[in-house]
């Protein structure tokens, strides 16, 4: 029986992907042999020393301990595109609602007091208060062009508008998806001094942390609309707010609402919905899941931002999964270690990924304890697993 821990609401379509006679989920459960969590906060909670994985039901892992869990020898996944649709669509939505002045209008509205007759006056006088601008002619800038940000850029020009993408490690897979009239900045400045909207489509790291900040608003047009679905601190919000009441910005939209931007005539700010259709919480959970028992029952990895994708198909026999630094001789002192056990080797794989390698070993008899010992206590391995026939 594997031992689940959900740390927050996973779509129920994907926790039935794990069969309840091999598989116990709950929300609170001792010794996890994996974790599946959306955006709660990992890197202050103590990981069990049980889990073998934790599966990232969305996109970004900046709420995990990724390279502690590296050391530590546990897979982490992601369910990559699984929810870059649901994410486009709330970014065409941002976009239309700052273009005209949607938020603002709505409030308008809402607060109208009299009868019939009276409101309409209203309406008719108010309304030039809220004239806005249309899309076809105006340049959108994506920054970053995975998933999320090819589906937005492609969208973007369906509808009309010039679009300018800067990704310096963009994918061959992603190149090819993007649509062919998009054009490439040659920097991050170029893009923003060309650019009516700038959307951010990047993960947060060390790297895009304050990317966008006072000096860099100063590139961009008067008037362009700054658009975040993609994580709090890849903008200051200070230079956007100082920008907003400066006249230098337009509007900023984003995912991401806090005590300074909530309430901001100029600021749209959503709580988090990007991930938040039924479509993408069904698609991400069901992904993540799949990885999962692929994990924990064959010790195939596909979709983990730190191990090696490996699969080897399973014929017959007992598998072992060894999870060890990436320097030589590694296959070699655990083959001796299950010869000298009287152990045939029917097949083999193993993968690499900077400092982490993985080797998948089916042998045709169980594999002793003692022999599963020994090749913990080679220098260099960080776990071993049996798993069942
Ligand atoms: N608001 C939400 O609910 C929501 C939902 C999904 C994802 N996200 C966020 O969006 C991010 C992107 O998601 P995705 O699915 O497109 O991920 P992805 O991995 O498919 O794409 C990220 C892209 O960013 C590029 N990149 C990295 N550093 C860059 C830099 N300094 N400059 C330019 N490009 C850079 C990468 O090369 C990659 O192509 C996630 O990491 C997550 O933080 C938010
Ligand atoms: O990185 C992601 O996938 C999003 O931020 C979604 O987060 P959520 O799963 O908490 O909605």
């Amino acid at each position: 029986m594997f031992k689940i821990q959900t740390l927050n609401n996973i779509s129920v379509v994907g926790l039935e992907r794990l069969p309840r006679e091999r598989y116990e989920i709950a929300s609170e459960i001792a010794n996890p042999d994996a974790i599946l969590v959306r955006s709660a906060n990992m890197h202050d909670m103590e990981i069990p020393a049980s889990v073998k994985a934790i599966g990232r039901a969305g996109a970004g892992t900046n709420n995990v301990p990724v390279a502690e869990m590296t050391r530590r020898g546990v897979v982490v996944f992601n369910a990559p595109g699984a929810n870059a649709n649901a994410v486009k669509e709330l970014v065409l939505a941002a976009m239309l609602m700052a273009a005209r002045n949607i938020a603002q209008a709505w409030r308008f509205a809402c607060e109208l007091q009299g009868d019939d007759a009276a409101i309409h006056e209203a309406v008719e006088a108010g309304k030039k208060r809220f004239v806005g601008f249309e899309l076809p002619g105006r340049t959108l800038g994506v920054v970053g062009l995975g998933a999320i940000g090819v589906r937005v850029a492609n969208a973007a020009r369906a509808l009309g508008m010039q679009v300018i993408g800067y990704d310096p490690t963009i994918t061959v897979q992603r190149a090819w998806q993007l649509a062919s009239d998009v054009k490439q900045a040659l920097s991050l400045d170029d893009l923003l001094a060309r650019s009516d909207f700038v959307t951010f489509h990047v993960p947060l790291t060390d790297q895009t942390r304050n990317m966008i900040n006072a000096e860099r608003i100063r590139v961009l047009p008067k008037g362009a609309v700054l658009l975040n679905f993609s994580r709090q601190g890849i903008l200051d919000d200070e230079a956007v707010i100082a920008a907003l009441d400066a006249g230098h910005l337009y509007a900023y939209c984003c995912d991401f609402p806090n005590n300074r931007l909530k309430g901001h005539p100029r600021v749209i700010a959503l709580p988090h919905l990007g991930a938040s259709t039924k479509e993408a919480e069904d698609n991400c959970a069901i992904m993540v899941a799949d990885q999962i028992r692929d994990y924990l029952e064959d010790g195939n990895i596909t979709n983990s931002v730190n191990f090696p994708d490996i699969i080897l198909a399973r014929t017959e026999g007992y598998r072992l999964t060894i999870v060890n630094s990436n320097v030589p001789n590694m296959v070699g002192q655990i083959s001796t270690d299950l010869a000298a056990a009287g152990l045939n080797i029917v097949d083999m794989l193993n993968r690499s990924r900077g400092d982490i390698a993985v080797t998948l070993i089916d042998v045709d008899q169980p594999c002793p304890e003692a022999t599963l010992a020994q090749i913990q206590a080679i220098d260099g391995v960080l776990s071993v697993r049996q798993l069942d026939a």
